[in-house]
């Protein structure tokens, strides 16, 4: 499903250049739930930005679903990142102003997916974190776990190959962040390929494999023996 090869990335600071991903090279595979561990500064956001097509590397190879990313047009780019990728962030990112339903359907928008099949993608997948009570509730409405429920809702409507989240349970408590992890292990069940950014251990051992960063390196990758989320909620 991925595959990246001595992947680089720099960034310019005025006359200086830091370094931060310093040849960065893994596989996943179809249906993988991997976590990419490492302090603050070690590049994992760098790095999660290049696969979500949001940020290009300096150099190195980056092939998704066997479409070498590279040197594609804006255009192209949008579509393959609409067509493959689902983005769950720490903080959310939902309208404020829209309805639970309608955030969910706004990729279904962006798509240019007919208003009926949105609206009935929408609540299926809004159905499927088990939320359809709230389809019609603002954001401001609902708790924390909701709101990322929402966004993961949102993030498989169009449904995706793979599903990026960067720090999904960073603003949550311990209870919720188990409860979303539970949604996400139970979405991988279903065949879902999903990346993981965080530095929570616990959290990381809820996935099935690890990739720890440091420095900009990859300095271990291991399948593991996964934690189910479910006996913590
Ligand atoms: N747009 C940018 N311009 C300049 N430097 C940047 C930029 N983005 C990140 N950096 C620097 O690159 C390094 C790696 O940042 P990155 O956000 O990838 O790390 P991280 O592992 O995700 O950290 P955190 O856990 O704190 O989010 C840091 O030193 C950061 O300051």
């Amino acid at each position: 499903m991925i595959e990246i090869k001595d992947l680089h990335k720099s960034y310019r600071m005025g006359s200086n250049s830091l370094h931060v991903l310093k040849g960065i090279n893994f596989k996943v595979d179809d249906g993988e739930l991997v976590a990419i561990m490492g302090s603050s500064g070690s590049g994992k956001s760098t790095l999660l930005n290049i696969l979500g097509m949001l940020d290009g590397a300096d150099s190195g190879e980056y092939t998704l679903d066997n479409v070498p990313i590279k040197n594609l047009s804006e255009t192209k780019a949008a579509q393959y990142r609409n067509k493959f990728l689902g983005f769950i962030f720490q903080s959310f990112n939902l309208i404020n102003y829209k309805s639970a339903l309608e955030n969910v359907a706004l990729p279904l928008y962006y798509q240019k997916v007919p208003r009926k099949e949105r609206q009935e993608k929408a609540m299926k997948y809004l159905d499927r974190v088990g939320l359809k009570p709230w389809a019609t509730h603002l954001p401001s409405e609902l708790s924390g776990g909701q709101k990322q429920r929402v966004a993961i809702a949102r993030a498989m409507a169009a449904e995706p190959k793979v599903l990026l989240a960067d720090e999904p349970t960073g603003a949550l408590d311990s209870k919720t962040s188990y409860e979303v992890m539970d949604l996400i292990q139970k979405i991988n069940d279903e065949g879902n390929t999903i990346l993981v950014v965080t530095h929570e251990e616990d959290i990381a051992h809820m996935c099935k494999r690890i990739v720890h960063l440091k420095d900009g390196v990859i300095v271990e990758d291991k399948k593991i023996e996964q934690v189910r989320a479910e006996q913590y909620v």
